[in-house]
Formats: C-alpha cells, sequence, structure tokens
C-alpha cells in the first residue's frame, strides 16, 4: 500500500473506517478518485492504516495548533490546554482543516470523535468561594498532566471534583463552572470518599499493586472494614456510571482510567452493552501472586475484562494482568489478551508521553527565563540536583534522601558544592500512612541538613508544596541531575518533563529501575535499585562526575524518544486501538453461529417420525465446564458424570419408538458402560471406534488396517511429561493417547504442552500417519482417520441395520462440546450442494473452515447423497477380527454399507431437519450454539415433552426401543 501523506485522500468505507488512497498519478483533487480497493483485512493493516491518517492529521494539527495556542496561554492557567478551550475555536480549526485538505473530508471521526474520558479526578479541583461561586485549580499528577496533552478528540471528562457539595446550590453552580472547562462532576459524599477513596482506592489497592502489600497492623479490624470499603467502591463505581450514563452519546468512546474505577467497565457494559469501554491502569499492575492476596480479586478480574481493550504503561503490567486472569479466573489468555467462552478482551501496552512541545515552548517564554535566571543565581557555585515527587510511599524519597546523605559523607569535597531540591507535593493527606511519611520526611531531612549545613546554606532544600508550571519549567531546565527513586512508579513523568527541559544543559538522570520510564529511559538514563542506598549514592558520584559527550549522548537519546512518544500519541494508539477492538469483535461476532432456536428445533422434533439424537459426553452430558479460577483446577470426579437432572429427560426420549440416541465420546468404554448402562440407547466411545446398542455387546468400527505402532514411543513421551508436570496425567485408550494438565498450574502446564508438541513434530514419531489433537488443557495422539466424523456412517450403517429401518431418519440433532478435530460430525449431514438446502442461518465474513473427513472411508469420494444412495439392501457383512487386549469381552465388526431399498437414501432431512449445535465453544462448524450443559437439560426436557402431549393427542403407544 503506498501512502503518502499530503497527497491522500480519505474516505469511509463500510466499517466505518477511512480509507486512504494515493491521488497522485495526476488524478488530484477529485473524490471520486477515493477507492476502496485497498480495504484492509487484518488488525495490522487497520492499525498501520490508521497511523498513516494520524501522521497526516498530525501534520495539518500542527499549523492549527500554532493558531489554538496564539493569544490563549495564558502562563498559569489551564486555558494553555488546548481541549479546555471553547467549542468555537475547535469549530474553526475543523473548518481551516477542510478547507485546506484538497479532497473533500468525510472523517470528521479523527479529529472529532467524541471521548468521554472517566478518572477519579478531575484535571480540577474546586474551591468554595461562597454559596454559589467556585475556583478552580489544576490537579496535580501524572495522569491528569498526561491527559491535559491530549488534543485529538473532542474531550469531556467525567470525575470529582475533589471536594464535598451536600447542597443543591452549590452543586448547581459547581456543575456550571465546570461545564466550561468540558468538565462534569460526580458528586461523592463525605462517607464515600472516606471509605472508596481513602480507603479501598489508597489504602488497600495503591499499596498492593504498588508492591507493598496489604495492610498488615490490625488484621481483624482490617478485614471487618474491608468488605465496607469494598461495598462503597462498588457504589461509587455505580455513581460515575450513571453520570457517563447520563451524558453518553451513542458512537462517544468511554476512556475509564486507574485503579479507582476498575469495577466501571462491567458498571458501563451492564446499562449498554455497545458502549465502546476502554480501560486504563497508570500505576503497575503486579505479578499475579500478589494481585492473588486480595479478597476481591475475582470480582476486580472480572468487571475490568468487561471493557473491550484494557491498557497498561509496560509489556510487563500487561503480562501480569493477563497471567493473573488464566491463574485466578482460569482464563485463555492469548498473545491478543484474555478470552472468555469465545469473547476477547484486549490486553495491551500504550506507555503514556507527556506534551513535550509544551515543556519546550515554555522555556522560551520570559517569565520562566526569569526564573531560571533566578535560580541560577541562587545556587551559582553548586550544582542543583532535583526529585519532584508527589510524597508518596512509593516514590522512595526517604530512600532518596539517604542515599544523598551517604554520598556527601563519602565525598566530602563536594558538600559544598551541590544542593537537592527536593519538591514533596502533599498527597492524600487523610490517609495515616501518607501523615507518617510527612513526618518521617521532615525528621531525615532535618538529621541531614544539621550535619552537613552550614551557617549560610544547607544541603537539601525540601518543599512540602506543588510548584506552578512555569516554576516547574525552569526547576527542570537548570539541574544538573534529576534523581527519580520510586520504589514502584506506574510511569512517572517527572523524568520524561526533565528531559524534554534539557536541551541546552544535557544533565543526567538517575533513574529507579522499578518505574515504568525505566523501560523507555533506561538507555540514557542511569538505573539504579533505589532500596540499594550505597549504589545510588555511588551512581550520584558518576552522574556529577560524568563528562560532557557521554551527558550529551544519554541526553540525545531520551529527548528522541520524549518528544516523539506524547501523550497525544498515546492516546491516539489507544483510542484508535479501541476502535479497531470493536471492528474486530464485531467480525468475530459474525463467525459465531447464532444460539439454537430451541422453539423450532422441539417444532420439528414433534412433527417428524424417525429422529436420531447424537449426543457428545464431556461438557454436554456433565455439569458445565468449571472456569471459576483456581478452584476448577481442583481435582473434583476424575470421571466425567451425566449430570443427575438429565436422566429422567434421557430415560423417556429413550422410550421413544421414533428416536434413536447415540451417545458418542472421546471417553472409553467403561466410562460410557457407567453411566449410560441402564437406558435403551447407542453408545460409541472413543470418538466412534467402538459402537454398542446398550442391549448387545461392544464392536468395533475401527479401520481393519489401522496402524497402532506408534503407542509405544508417544506413551513414553507422556510418561516423561506427566513426570514433570505435577497434576497433569494421561490416559491409554484404545485408539488414542492423552495427556491432560487441565489440573495442573496452567501456566506451565501450557509451556510443557509446547515442548511436548515440539517434541512430538520433530521427535521419533514425525513421520509416523497420526493426528496431533490440541485441546485447551490437553494433547491427544490419535491414528488418522479417527474422528467423530469419520466414525458415523459406520456407526449408521450398523444402527440402521440392527434397527430394521423402513424409513428413513427424517430429523438429526447433534449437539457437542466437540474438538475441533471432531466437528467434521456435525459437516457429516451438512447437504454438500448448496442448492440442495438453504445455507445455515449465520451469515458468514469468512466461510468457516470445513473439516475434511476420512480418508480411510472410500464412500467419503462420492457426494453425501450419492453415498447414501449406493448402500445396498439389508444384510449387513461383519467381518469379525480379534482386536487388542481384553477382546474376549467384546466383538469386533467393521460394517458395511447399505441402504433402506434400492436406490432410498437413509437421511431425508428435508434441509431444515438437521440441528448441530456445539456447546460452550463459540467457534464451530455447527449450525448452532448452546450456552452450557444447562441449556441442554432445557432443549431435552422439552423435546420429551413434546413428545409426551404428541403421544396423548394422537394416542400413540410407548414401544421399547
Ligand atoms: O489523585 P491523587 O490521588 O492525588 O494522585 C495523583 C495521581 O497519582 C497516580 O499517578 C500515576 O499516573 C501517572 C501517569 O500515568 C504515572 O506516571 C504515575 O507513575 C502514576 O503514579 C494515580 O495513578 C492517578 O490516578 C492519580 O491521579
Ligand atoms: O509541583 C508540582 C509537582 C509535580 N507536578 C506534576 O505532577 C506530575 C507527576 O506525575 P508522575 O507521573 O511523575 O507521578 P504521579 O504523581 O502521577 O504518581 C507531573 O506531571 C508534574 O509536572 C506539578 O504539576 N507540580
Amino acid at each position: 500500500m503506498s501512502i503518502s501523506s499530503p497527497d491522500t485522500c480519505i474516505s469511509h468505507n463500510n466499517n466505518n473506517l477511512p480509507n486512504l488512497s494515493n491521488k497522485s498519478n495526476g488524478m488530484r483533487g477529485n473524490k471520486y478518485n477515493c477507492n476502496n480497493s485497498g480495504t484492509p483485512r487484518t488488525r495490522l493493516e487497520r492499525l498501520l492504516r490508521e497511523r498513516e491518517l494520524r501522521k497526516f492529521n498530525k501534520s495539518l494539527n500542527d499549523g492549527e495548533t500554532e493558531l489554538l495556542n496564539n493569544d490563549s496561554f495564558s502562563p498559569d492557567s489551564f486555558e494553555a490546554f488546548s481541549w479546555f478551550n471553547d467549542e468555537a475555536s475547535l469549530e474553526t480549526i475543523s473548518a481551516n482543516r477542510n478547507s485546506t485538505d484538497g479532497c473533500e473530508r468525510q472523517d470528521s471521526r479523527a479529529s472529532r470523535e467524541r471521548l468521554l474520558v472517566v478518572a477519579n479526578r478531575l484535571p480540577v479541583s474546586a474551591v468554595r468561594r461562597g454559596v454559589d461561586s467556585w475556583h478552580l485549580e489544576i490537579s496535580v499528577g501524572g495522569l491528569v498532566s498526561a491527559l491535559l496533552g491530549v488534543k485529538e478528540f473532542e474531550t469531556r471528562w467525567i470525575g470529582w471534583a475533589g471536594v464535598n457539595v451536600p447542597d443543591e446550590i452549590g452543586q448547581r453552580a459547581l456543575i456550571k463552572a465546570l461545564a466550561e472547562k468540558r468538565c462534569i462532576p460526580v458528586f461523592l459524599d463525605e462517607e464515600i470518599v472516606h471509605q472508596y477513596y481513602n480507603g479501598y482506592c489508597n489504602n488497600i489497592l495503591w499499596p498492593l499493586f504498588h508492591y507493598l502489600g496489604l495492610p498488615q497492623e490490625d488484621r481483624l479490624a482490617t478485614t471487618r472494614s474491608f468488605q465496607s470499603q469494598f461495598d462503597a467502591y462498588k457504589k461509587a463505581n455505580q455513581m460515575f456510571a450513571e453520570v457517563v450514563k447520563e451524558h453518553y452519546v451513542e458512537g462517544d468512546v468511554v476512556w475509564c482510567h486507574d485503579y479507582h474505577l476498575m469495577f466501571l467497565p462491567k458498571c458501563l457494559k451492564e446499562r449498554n452493552r455497545k458502549m465502546k469501554v476502554g480501560w486504563f491502569l497508570h500505576t503497575p499492575f503486579p505479578s499475579s501472586e500478589i494481585h492473588r492476596t486480595l479478597p476481591s480479586r475475582l470480582e476486580l478480574l472480572r468487571s475490568v475484562l468487561a471493557a473491550d481493550l484494557v491498557g497498561f504503561h509496560t509489556y510487563d503490567y500487561a503480562r501480569h494482568f493477563v497471567s493473573a486472569c488464566t491463574r485466578i479466573l482460569g482464563l485463555e489468555g492469548t498473545p491478543e489478551g484474555v478470552e472468555d467462552q469465545g469473547r476477547l478482551t484486549r490486553v495491551a501496552a500504550f506507555p503514556i508521553g507527556i506534551d513535550s512541545d509544551r515543556f519546550i515552548r515554555a522555556l522560551e517564554l520570559p517569565q520562566v527565563q526569569d526564573h531560571m535566571k533566578e535560580l541560577k543565581e541562587r545556587f551559582a557555585g553548586r550544582k542543583v540536583m532535583l526529585g519532584v515527587d508527589r510524597l508518596d510511599m512509593i516514590k522512595g524519597i526517604p530512600q532518596k534522601i539517604l542515599a544523598f546523605e551517604k554520598f556527601l559523607e563519602e565525598n566530602p569535597n563536594w558538600r559544598d558544592k551541590v544542593v537537592l531540591l527536593q519538591i514533596a507535593v502533599p498527597t492524600r493527606t487523610d490517609v495515616p500512612e501518607y501523615q507518617k511519611l510527612t513526618s518521617q520526611v521532615h525528621e531525615i531531612v532535618g538529621r541531614i541538613n544539621g550535619r552537613f549545613g552550614t551557617l549560610t546554606a544547607v544541603p537539601i532544600h525540601h518543599l512540602d508544596r506543588s510548584l506552578d508550571f512555569h516554576a516547574l519549567c525552569a526547576l527542570y531546565a537548570v539541574t544538573d541531575v534529576a534523581l527519580v527513586t520510586s520504589l514502584r512508579d506506574g510511569m512517572n513523568l517527572v523524568s520524561y518533563e526533565f528531559v524534554a527541559c534539557q536541551a541546552s544543559k544535557k544533565g543526567v538522570l538517575i533513574l529507579s529501575e522499578f518505574a515504568g520510564a525505566a523501560q523507555s529511559l533506561g538507555a540514557g538514563a542511569i538505573l539504579v535499585n533505589p532500596w540499594n542506598v550505597t549504589e545510588v549514592a555511588s551512581s550520584i558520584g558518576y552522574a556529577l562526575n560524568m563528562p560532557a559527550d557521554e551527558r550529551e549522548k544519554r541526553h540525545h537519546h531520551n529527548f528522541v524518544h520524549v518528544t516523539t512518544h506524547t501523550s497525544q500519541e498515546w492516546a491516539a494508539t489507544f483510542v484508535s486501538e479501541l476502535n479497531d477492538t470493536i471492528v474486530e469483535a464485531q467480525l468475530r461476532t459474525r463467525q459465531i453461529p447464532p444460539p439454537l432456536p430451541i422453539e423450532v428445533a422441539v417444532d420439528r422434533y414433534a412433527k417428524s417420525n424417525n429422529r436420531l439424537l447424537i449426543l457428545g459426553f464431556n461438557a454436554t452430558l456433565t455439569e458445565p465446564v468449571d472456569t471459576l479460577g483456581r478452584k476448577g483446577s481442583q481435582i473434583k470426579e476424575m470421571e466425567p458424570k451425566l449430570r443427575p437432572d438429565l436422566q429422567e429427560p434421557l430415560r423417556k426420549l429413550c422410550d421413544d419408538p421414533k428416536t434413536t440416541i447415540v451417545v458418542l465420546s472421546g471417553s472409553d468404554r467403561s466410562v460410557l458402560d457407567d453411566n449410560f448402562g441402564d437406558y435403551s440407547m447407542w453408545l460409541a466411545a472413543e470418538n466412534g471406534m467402538f459402537l454398542r446398542a446398550t442391549k448387545g455387546d461392544w464392536m468395533t468400527t475401527m479401520p481393519e488396517n489401522l496402524n497402532m505402532e506408534w503407542v509405544d514411543s508417544v506413551k513414553h513421551v507422556f510418561e516423561y511429561f506427566t513426570e514433570r508436570t505435577p497434576r497433569s496425567h494421561f490416559e491409554l485408550r484404545e485408539t488414542s493417547l492423552i495427556w491432560n494438565y487441565k489440573y495442573a498450574d496452567v501456566e506451565f502446564g501450557r509451556l510443557q504442552a509446547r515442548d511436548l508438541l515440539q517434541h512430538l513434530w520433530t521427535g521419533p514419531i514425525s513421520n509416523a500417519s497420526l493426528d496431533v489433537v490440541q485441546g485447551s488443557r490437553s494433547i491427544e495422539v490419535r491414528s488418522v482417520g479417527v474422528t467423530k466424523g469419520a466414525a458415523i456412517d459406520r456407526i449408521l450403517g450398523e444402527i440402521v441395520h440392527n434397527k430394521g429401518m423402513k424409513e428413513p431418519i427424517d430429523y438429526v440433532l447433534c449437539i457437542g462440546h466437540f474438538l475441533a478435530k471432531d466437528e467434521d460430525i456435525y459437516t457429516f449431514f451438512e447437504p454438500e450442494l448448496p442448492s440442495e438446502v438453504p445455507a445455515p442461518v449465520r451469515s458468514h465474513v469468512t466461510p468457516p473452515v470445513r473439516t475434511s473427513v476420512s480418508k480411510l472411508s472410500t464412500s467419503r469420494s462420492l457426494s453425501r447423497e450419492d453415498r447414501l444412495k449406493k448402500h445396498r439392501p439389508m444384510p449387513t457383512i461383519e467381518r469379525s477380527k480379534s482386536y487388542h487386549v481384553n477382546t474376549d469381552v467384546f466383538q469386533s465388526r467393521v460394517v458395511d454399507r447399505m441402504s433402506l431399498q434400492e436406490g432410498s437414501s437413509v437421511l431425508d432431512l428435508q434441509g431444515d431437519n438437521y440441528f448441530s449445535c456445539s456447546v460452550a465453544r463459540k467457534r464451530s462448524n455447527a449450525r448452532y450454539l448452546l450456552g452450557s450443559s444447562d441449556d441442554v437439560v432445557k432443549l431435552l426436557t422439552e423435546l420429551t415433552n413434546s413428545w409426551i402431549n404428541g403421544m396423548n393427542t394422537d394416542g400413540s403407544t410407548m414401544e421399547g426401543n
């Protein structure tokens, strides 16, 4: 795809995604040139195209941003942030953009898409000045800084204004004041703030996510209050959801932020399933071993997974999250995200950035220059070291100061040549832990200044307050060494801001390896372990003595990163991926068969005369697959058991003379005997390789020449892996071998499975004629041709013969939780000529892959119709042969083809009387879906009722099956 930016025209395709097409070759400026031929098909193609489009928009924006920022850049106010400006200026920009485009733009989405940013804190905190008058101040913190730099969207911010407003007059006045800044308040009362924000968010989740553990002291009290804090957390999240709902307009992107709002995606999706919901975490997501300790671990993960896209600062945090979902919820983690019953929540890393231009431009402003001059004079003759942090235990302020003390202790010559300026912004001052930290820091600073200070100078200048933007920029610019020693930090934007302001000085950044920023600025910074005070002290020495050329190289590396990975890029990428996730989900959904129309299936059943029901066993007639987390990995029943609530309907259906039931399972014969021996039905064990009417003996339907010589070598491999994978086991069946790790540690099990597969593919059996079938937690090895689909015509032949059927089968219901390999059973009954019957109900985007059928069955090369007509009149030819161990109990036979009468078909389904149904497996070749075995119970019960009702009306009698 060749795309060149300014020469590009933009249109919409059906997916509502803009198309880029090159308008060169002398076809400029004609909107009809915008063709759709290059419609991207894959996710990556779509995202690449979006990226090109963003770059193109940015090149237009750059000029416009100048316009926007011209007069409105008032130093100390938030007017500096573009999206705070009023609607009118944005309209102007849009108009300018259209007129400069050269090709009529239908693309309003990229530049005007509405974005609802939902975060605990609004970018402004409100201070009450009177009954109905408010003063707004910019809130301090990385989240606010980053989001204020986002310019691409028409943004509304929903959040808490940091103040309790109990009265209606005050609320109304605040709503009005905030509306001018495109902010919408969520009113939280004092008690909720105490329990939700101070309690659950800042005393439980915050320390936990930063590896500081759950509160230890007063265990009982904590446990008791934990529940009420969690309740308040959920309630607060519901309140946010209500406000979102009120302001949501169809098509809006709703972007939820941070650990305060982990419950929000679920609340939003429950209110509106179609809402585009993204969630981004600004803190680290800890290892799943840490998250496991949280009492509400399941609920929080599940709620976050309701979002369409989940984002983190780094790949590590994303990996931890996926791992928590697999280990704690028992879900499937894929490179794309987390999958739950066919639904994918995309999980990815989106490292945040800053609005670097804003910092670079600010350095030119006179007031910033004045500040810089003052600072240079004040600290002349001394190197300036700088720390800027909220006064939070995660920032490692005590550790930083202790390291500085050690440096002064060991380097007396530096004592009057260096100063540490530490800006410690008060935060969460209602939480006792933060109050303790403040006193602790004051105490250490006092001690060190007492120890190394003189009458005229102290080594540490500690400020317990925030600075305005320009003072901060000046400080960054005059600094020689910045010290960021967070014990853990989601990203840390201070390090980015410092780099942005160092174009001329090229100072050194000492950066904690536990800050997310270490992933991006690690190459240019000096990385330290903040817990290692000795290492930090020596790094200070190294930084202060660093030669200019090394400083320059390091700075350049980081400067390029900071100026290219901006907050605008971050937001645009996130929103673009969120939009794409929705497109992708729609494509996936269209590949999913529709739910079984139970009424239709029952009605047709009642109206037919010779029905065949083929039922799988595992997860079809047993309890639903347990996905409730770790408990699911505990061994409950080694052997599958028929659900008690299915016994009665099954028995009644078996007693219906017009119905034949076959249970077709991968399980071995003894398991089917134990569960179904008392019913009047057919049992097909080991994927149909063994067959028995419950009144008779087992026989084999196996192809005669089935090669089983591979068994010993595979068994050897399986034994090896079973020994090395705790809680895995393998089953040796007559026709297959299965290694099962469903009770093992999921991640370790998967790694072992990967190794095992690699060994099977490349090892001693690599040339054998085998199928290696991967289940979600198992690996099965079978001879080629051992599938349910391959076995079914032999089974059918035997049944028709055995029952002496005179009429064709006019209704087939085939239900199972079958492996992909065995889905050939669904296709077996599908008409092969499209003209014969209407196509399955679902609409395909990509046609489902049709599993090829057995090569062993010669009749397979014929069409279904030919195959079934070709069958000879009755006498079944049975060729006995002994097979395997224990064959004394089983009579083994191979059944030849048959038909009802010369030329007539065994099946007469008239297209519509065929219901293939996948249970709890969404991507399937079946025509329909059933959610779980609960639905199977419902269906079979209704079939039973229909038959009983039918029998009463037409007066037919019950005969044996
Ligand atoms: O609103 P507060 O409770 O006073 O806290 C301020 C913010 O602190 C946290 O910031 C994080 O976000 C930054 C940007 O992504 C990141 O660089 C930093 O490492 C994080 O600590 C918190 O996550 C925000 O929600 C708070 O608003
Ligand atoms: O006096 C100050 C100190 C800090 N900040 C801002 O607070 C943010 C801190 O973000 P960071 O990601 O470093 O950490 P957080 O506080 O969000 O954990 C940065 O954007 C700083 O510019 C500020 O505006 N004034």
